[in-house]
């Protein structure tokens, strides 16, 4: 479903992805984890081609997109949804607008059609009946769902999320954990997430990639990682779960 092959990225000289290689199947949740700066949102962002890779390819169903026009990424952009990191709402826009945005300026849809399809993805993050909310009414694993609600709006194959749990509380976002699950069982997507958050990693992942400086220095199930004989690896996998003093 996802193919990236020696796929690097540059910013000016500053040499950012270094030969990048990796492949998501078809329903399967890849879980990246990398300390801050090692490129993990450089990498999303390369998925949904809003930034282009100076060397490498990247396949999104057998299709390659780095050299694709806006014209053809809009096409392949339907296929996927992105869930961001601050939830990124408009905030003067209540929440079924904000679900149905996509839908509105992409689809031939009816006002009525666009309304059912609002309610249904609202039910499936457990917000039913909250599309006349503006974004301010709402907490911030709230807004996340809404978020989520949006993503799915046009049923993608492919849900990216970039730290889905960042900024709630540990009982919300293992009930974000749970959404992510579902997602993969009720609409079998092929997700890519990235977090720091380890315990989410482990529960959510069928593999789990570790950047470092921009490097992929792991990829394997979560028993695999665990197993893994680099330091750098247990380091972070350790530190991130507990913090000794
Ligand atoms: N548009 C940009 N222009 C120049 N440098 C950038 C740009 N975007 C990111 N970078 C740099 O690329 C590196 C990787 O950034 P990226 O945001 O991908 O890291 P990250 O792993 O997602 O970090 P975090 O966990 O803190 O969000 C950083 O050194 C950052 O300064």
């Amino acid at each position: 479903m996802i193919k990236v092959v020696n796929v690097h990225k540059y910013f000016k000289d500053r040499h950012i992805l270094k030969d990048i290689n990796f492949e998501v199947k078809k329903g399967e949740t890849l879980v990246i984890i990398g300390g801050s700066g090692s490129g993990k949102s450089t990498l999303l962002k390369l998925l949904i081609g809003l930034l282009r890779p100076e060397k490498g390819k990247i396949f999104i169903k057998d299709e390659e997109i780095s050299q694709m026009t806006e014209a053809q990424l809009d096409k392949i952009r339907l296929k996927m949804g992105m869930v961001f990191q601050y939830s990124a709402l408009f905030d003067s826009m209540s929440v079924g607008d904000n679900v149905g945005f996509g839908l509105k300026e992409h689809g031939k849809m009816r006002k009525e059609q666009i309304r059912q399809i609002v309610e249904e993805k609202l039910k499936m993050v457990e917000l039913e009946g909250f599309a006349d909310f503006m974004p301010n009414e709402l907490s911030g694993g709230m807004k996340k769902r809404v978020s989520l609600a949006r993503a799915i709006a046009f049923e993608p194959e492919i849900l990216l999320y970039d730290e889905p749990s960042s900024g709630l509380d540990p009982i919300t976002s293992a009930k974000i954990d749970d959404l992510i699950v579902q997602m993969q069982k009720l609409l079998g997507v092929t997700s890519i997430v990235v977090t720091h958050d380890m315990n989410s990693a482990f529960y959510i992942a069928d593999r789990i990639a570790m950047l470092y400086n921009g490097e992929m220095i792991a990829i394997g199930t979560p028993e695999e990682i665990k197993k893994s004989t680099d330091n750098r690896v247990l380091e972070f996998i350790n530190v991130s779960k507990e913090r000794k003093r």
